[in-house]
C-alpha cells in the first residue's frame, strides 16, 4: 500500500497485515521520503509490515523506527544472522522463500529459530510481486512446523482452492498485484469480495 485514501479504505476490511514495499526497484516502492503520518493512524490491529529485499541491518532498523513497523517481510536472500538481528529489533519476521518444483525444504531448518513465519512465493527471476502462482501441491513436502504466509499471484478466483489447503499450516493469505488497478493501488471492491468469501 502507498496511497493514503486507498490504505484507509482497505483498513476498513480489517486485514491482519498491511504491506509497504521498501525495495527501490519495485513499482510499489514507497519512495525515499514517504510521509510516516500516512501510516500512523491505521488501526493498531493491523500489523504494519515493511517489505525489504537484501537491505542492510541499519537501513531496516531506521525504517522500522521511522514508520513504527510491527513486522518485517524479508523477501530476498537474507541470511539467518540478519533475520536474527531483525527479530531482536522487536518486530515479527516473515522470511520469504521462492518456491518451484526443485525447492529444498531442508533450507528452512536454519531459519526456524530466527523468524516467526515462512512466506512461500513463486520462484521468478525477480524478487516478488510477479503475479505468478506456483503449484501449491509442492507444499505437501513441507513439514508444517511453522505457520506460513501463502503468496504469489493469488487472485479473487483462488478462494475455493485456498479453502482446500486446510491440511497445511496456512496462517495468512498474502494478496498483492492481482488486486491492483495500478501498482500500489488496490481495487477495494475486489479485495472486499475476496475477504468476505474467504471468511465465509
Ligand atoms: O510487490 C512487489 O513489487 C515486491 C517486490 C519485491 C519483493 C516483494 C514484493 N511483493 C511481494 O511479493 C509477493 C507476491 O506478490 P504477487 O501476489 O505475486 O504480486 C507478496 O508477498 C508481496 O508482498
Amino acid at each position: 500500500m502507498r496511497n493514503s485514501d486507498n490504505m484507509n479504505a482497505i483498513a476498513t476490511l480489517r486485514p491482519d497485515y498491511m504491506g509497504f514495499i521498501f525495495y527501490d526497484k519495485s513499482p510499489r516502492y514507497m519512495g525515499d521520503d514517504y510521509a510516516p503520518d500516512n501510516m500512523y493512524h491505521l488501526p493498531r490491529s493491523i500489523q504494519r509490515t515493511g517489505v525489504f529485499v537484501n537491505d542492510k541491518e541499519q537501513k531496516i532498523a531506521e525504517t522500522i523506527e521511522r514508520y513504527a513497523l510491527n513486522a518485517v517481510q524479508l523477501h530476498g536472500n537474507e541470511s539467518v544472522a540478519l533475520c536474527k538481528k531483525v527479530r531482536q529489533m522487536g518486530v515479527e519476521v516473515i522470511k520469504a522463500f521462492q518456491v518451484d518444483a526443485l525447492f529444498d525444504f531442508t533450507l528452512l531448518d536454519d531459519y526456524a529459530e530466527v523468524c516467526d513465519y515462512y512466506l512461500f512465493d513463486t520462484k521468478t527471476i525477480g524478487y516478488g510481486g510477479s503475479g505468478h502462482k506456483f503449484d501449491w501441491n509442492i507444499l505437501n513436502q513441507y513439514n508444517n512446523h511453522k505457520p506460513i504466509f501463502l503468496s504469489g499471484g493469488i487472485s479473487h478466483e483462488d478462494v475455493d482452492s485456498i479453502k482446500k489447503l486446510r491440511h497445511l499450516n496456512v496462517y495468512a493469505v498474502d494478496i498483492n498485484s492481482k488486486f491492483e488497478t495500478e501498482p500500489a493501488l488496490k481495487d477495494v471492491a475486489l479485495v472486499s469480495a475476496f475477504v468476505s468469501k474467504l471468511r465465509e
